[in-house]
């Protein structure tokens, strides 16, 4: 294999002398697609993922200086449940970084920064994965967002299970040709589509130059999708997928987890590098096996979890679950209580339209009722997000942060997080479509 050119140590001149184009350098000179208009208004109180709050949400209108007919670009995309989002933190104040972080998991120890989701990073590139609710003409409306109120979106792309989420590859051979080298998919790989709810958040500590937590994720399988040609199987295994209600048809049909299959936490942490080792150690190609799978997430699990319908395989079973280390599956703190005060309950109530007081205040713009803004408040306050330094050190501190059109103040106790009061938060910033918007990634 070639070496690669290293551009921060070679001039990039090509030997005609030209100078070689930012592109093939990685010198991305980079154009925002849209501002995104978020719900957050700050980085304070903003959920450290997506997964925390699914009644957060934005709206990314693209810009008509990067189409002319914006809406052409998003042609296609209602048909996909989920969006990756690319932006920039634009909000991290300095663009420097440190090789090493402190994400509030490890409570205060080091780890590399690309371990992390830590927002000071070389590029100060962020990664979300969105509910996308609806595509209005040139507008993407999502939820489950963690970016805050004017963050410049670079790029969107679908999310698309069986591509993006390690424990949906299932590869039965068969579905490769192997003669023309053909893929046939006839995939079962789904999972439930639902973004987490506030009742599912993860506590984690994203502040300053440090931070970082697991996504929690429960992708959704594209709507549109063609059946394979195991229609049998390929519909078993769909009664076998997500939901409670799926689960409870696949154990009436005998479908089910069979007592005893659940993985235990060492087979959990294998990983793939493992399982392809123990494939050649063994000389098996437990990949037959795949195709005999189905994926069914488990109760209050984060994962899912494969279940064999054919053969069952420990290696195969192993080979589609992600692994993420100790200390970014468990919670550095326990997720908080939330309180309301009476007060701020009125507070509340006054803000939205709902409200039962004469004096009826804006009503909000991104929640769709009172109780959807409550439930956003408890969600962003059980999953804690105060910094370390802030936890430890200045625990008795007021908290505040702005919500939609609610500027909340709290503080918090021992195991909990009360909500003292609720104000009008001053108008959003209002979004500008610079002209001079070019962000300059790389050096
Ligand atoms: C830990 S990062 C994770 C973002 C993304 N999910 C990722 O993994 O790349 C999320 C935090 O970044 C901060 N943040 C969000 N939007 C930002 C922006 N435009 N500029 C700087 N910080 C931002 C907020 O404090 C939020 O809690």
């Amino acid at each position: 294999m070639r070496d690669l050119e290293e551009p921060g140590l070679r001039p990039t001149a090509t030997p005609c002398g030209c100078v070689k184009p930012a592109l093939e350098t990685g010198n991305l000179l980079t154009e925002p697609i849209g501002y995104l208009e978020s719900c957050f208004l700050a980085k304070n109180g903003t959920p450290r993922q997506p997964s925390i709050c699914s009644y957060s949400r934005a709206c990314l209108r693209i810009r008509k200086s990067i189409f002319n007919n914006p809406e052409h670009s998003l042609m296609g995309l209602e048909q996909f449940s989920h969006v990756w989002i690319l932006f920039v933190f634009h909000k991290n104040g300095h663009l420097s970084c440190k090789a090493k972080v402190q994400p509030p998991r490890l409570n205060g120890a080091k780890t590399g920064v690309f371990s992390t989701r830590s927002p000071h990073r070389p590029n100060a590139i962020g990664l979300t994965l969105a509910k996308l609710e609806k595509v209005e003409g040139g507008a993407l409306y999502l939820s489950g967002i963690d970016m805050i109120h004017g963050t410049p979106v670079l790029d969107i792309k679908p999310y698309i299970a069986d591509y993006d989420s390690p424990q949906n590859l299932i590869e039965p051979l068969g579905e490769f040709n192997l003669h023309n080298n053909q893929h046939k998919p006839k995939t079962v790989s789904w999972s439930d589509g639902k973004t987490d709810s506030c009742a599912q958040q993860q506590p984690s500590q994203y502040d300053e130059p440090q931070s970082c937590s697991r996504t929690k994720e429960k992708p959704k399988c594209p709507k549109d999708r063609t059946s394979g040609e195991n229609g049998t199987q390929h519909d078993t295994a769909k009664i076998q997928r997500s939901s409670p209600k799926h689960r409870e048809i696949a154990a009436d049909l005998g479908l089910g987890p069979r007592s005893g299959q659940s993985p235990n936490v060492a087979e959990e942490q294998m990983g793939p590098y493992h399982l392809e080792k123990s494939l050649s150690e063994e000389g098996t190609d437990q990949r037959l096996r795949r195709g005999k799978e189905a994926v069914v997430p488990q109760e209050n699990s984060a994962e899912v979890q494969p279940v064999p319908l054919g053969r069952p395989s420990r290696l195969a079973d192993a080979a589609h679950r992600s692994v993420v280390p100790t200390w970014v599956r468990e919670a550095p703190v326990a997720t908080l209580e939330v309180r309301f005060t009476p007060h701020a309950e009125m507070d509340l109530r006054h803000l939205s339209s709902e409200g039962e007081s004469e004096v009826s205040h804006a009503s909000f713009k991104y929640f769709q009722s009172a109780e959807e803004a409550r439930r956003a408040i408890e969600a962003v306050l059980s999953a804690d997000p105060r910094s370390v330094y802030r936890r430890k050190l200045c625990q008795d501190r007021l908290f505040y942060f702005t919500v939609d059109i609610a500027h909340v103040t709290c503080w918090f106790g021992d195991g909990f997080a009360e909500v003292l009061r609720i104000k009008p938060a001053s108008e959003p910033v209002q979004m500008t479509d610079p002209a001079e918007s070019l962000v300059s990634l790389g050096s």
